[in-house]
């Protein structure tokens, strides 16, 4: 089973040289594939992540009678007939946060039942706000537990025009709610209820998306959106490379002084975890304290890199992250600590790194519990590059977004002891 795998880094004596190309985005990828799959014609979406939560999409579409076709590692023929159908099983979504919100609000589209579920991670994630919304523009849907699974009882339509929706917890409400409203007839209005929301970078992704297969989206204010009832227009889409997986190799060149070619600059990026990249820059002078509000998915990077820092760093800004695949505050406060007894608290929702640059070069065995949890793999991987004895329990779980990891970290010349995952 791979869940009782076990990989342990040995630190390279060597800074980490040569060229690495992150996979596609998860983000656009995602959207890309939905909105094709929305769309009449067919689309050819290239540079595509192909893992295990772009995998669950397309399976998620080929239920509901997209034509999907893979011709290559990157590259999806997506061909819609401008409708989707209701499957005949319900939809697994693993623990694909994106597939799982995004497709519940799409399910409204669809004439007849459908079911959206996901692993046993999923069905601990929140879906309430997204539930309550798509009630109150009219939708026959239910979840017995504010989490999937969520059945939806589609009439092909939305009842109303307008709507306001908590994204204190998920920016992908947001964005769920403005894919699946250009499949309406009339104009729909989605409103942000409350204050601003983290990770709005992401709402600027769909938008983009969005617009990209033709949608119509406004903004007559900062918080409110109004989506023309368009539908898609099939089309070929270029998916940028995935700003969270270059994370890693930012931090590991960092790290080990070395010189990481991705083949694209942080500039070029548009989802927000490119903000990371000055923070990694940085090192080993990290900010005090650093907001990981609009850069959720960077923070298990930075808070392992800033054990390697000079100075503490408290990342503020972080609540939802207790609500991602795990809760990532926990899960970083638990492996940093058990590499050394007080390295990070919890103080709240805050993580505050003690920081020790001294860590570099000791041998502190260490067996990382990941829960499942493709990014606090990742990320203490890279603490594996500077300490002896660090081992990552279940390895296999970065198949969610980035399957190649082993073997980049590999090609770089880090060696890999235990089960190392064919994935
Ligand atoms: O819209 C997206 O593609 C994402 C939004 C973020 O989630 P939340 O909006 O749930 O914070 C991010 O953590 C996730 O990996 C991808
Ligand atoms: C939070 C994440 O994923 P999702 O919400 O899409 O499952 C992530 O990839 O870090």
């Amino acid at each position: 089973m791979s869940k009782d795998q076990k990989l342990t880094v040995l630190p390279p004596s060597h800074p980490l040289k040569g060229r690495v190309s992150p996979p596609g985005s998860k983000s656009i990828t995602n959207r890309a594939l939905l909105l094709a799959g929305l769309a009449k014609g067919t689309s050819r979406l290239t540079g595509a992540l192909k893992s295990d939560d772009t995998r669950y999409m397309a399976e998620a579409l080929r239920a509901m009678g997209v034509d999907i076709t893979e011709p290559d590692d990157t590259t999806f023929v997506v061909t819609g007939t401008g409708k989707l159908l209701a499957p005949e099983q319900p939809l697994f979504l693993g623990n694909a946060g994106t597939a799982t919100r995004f497709l519940t609000a799409a399910a409204a589209l669809v004439e007849g039942e459908v079911i959206v579920d996901g692993d046993e991670h999923m069905r601990k994630r929140p879906i309430a706000p997204l539930v309550k919304a798509l009630t109150a523009l009219g939708v026959d849907i239910r979840s017995e537990t504010g989490c999937p699974p969520v059945v939806v009882n589609g009439t092909g339509d939305f009842g109303t025009d307008r709507v306001e929706i908590d994204a204190g917890l998920s920016s992908q409400y947001v964005s769920a709610l403005l894919m699946a409203a250009a499949g309406a007839t009339r104009p729909i209005n989605i409103a942000l209820a409350g204050d601003d929301i983290g990770a709005r970078g992401y709402i600027d992704l769909t938008v983009a998306a969005m617009r990209a297969f033709g949608a119509e989206v406004t903004q007559p204010s900062p918080s409110v959106w109004q989506v023309q009832p368009t539908g898609y227009a099939a089309t070929d889409y270029l998916i940028e490379p995935d700003a969270s997986a270059a994370t890693y190799l930012w931090a590991a060149e960092v790290l080990t002084r070395g010189d990481i070619d991705l083949g694209v600059k942080a500039t070029t990026f548009s989802q927000p975890d490119a903000k990371a990249y000055e923070v990694i820059a940085s090192f080993p002078h990290m900010p005090a304290v650093i907001d990981g509000s609009q850069m959720q998915d960077a923070i298990p990077t930075l808070a392992v890199l800033a054990a390697f820092n000079a100075t503490p760093v408290r990342f503020v800004g972080i609540a939802n992250l207790r609500v991602k695949e795990c809760d990532r505050i926990r899960a970083l406060s638990t492996g940093l600590s058990n590499i050394r007894s007080g390295l990070a608290t919890e103080e709240g929702d805050d993580l505050v790194v003690a920081s020790d640059p001294a860590l570099a070069g000791q041998t502190l065995p260490a067996d990382i519990d990941t829960f499942a949890d493709h990014r606090i793999a990742m990320s203490f991987a890279l603490a594996g590059l500077k300490i002896n004895g660090i081992t990552i329990l279940d390895p296999a779980c970065v198949a969610k977004t980035y399957p190649r990891y082993w073997d980049e970290l590999s090609s770089l010349g880090v060696a890999l002891e235990g089960d190392r995952p064919d994935i």
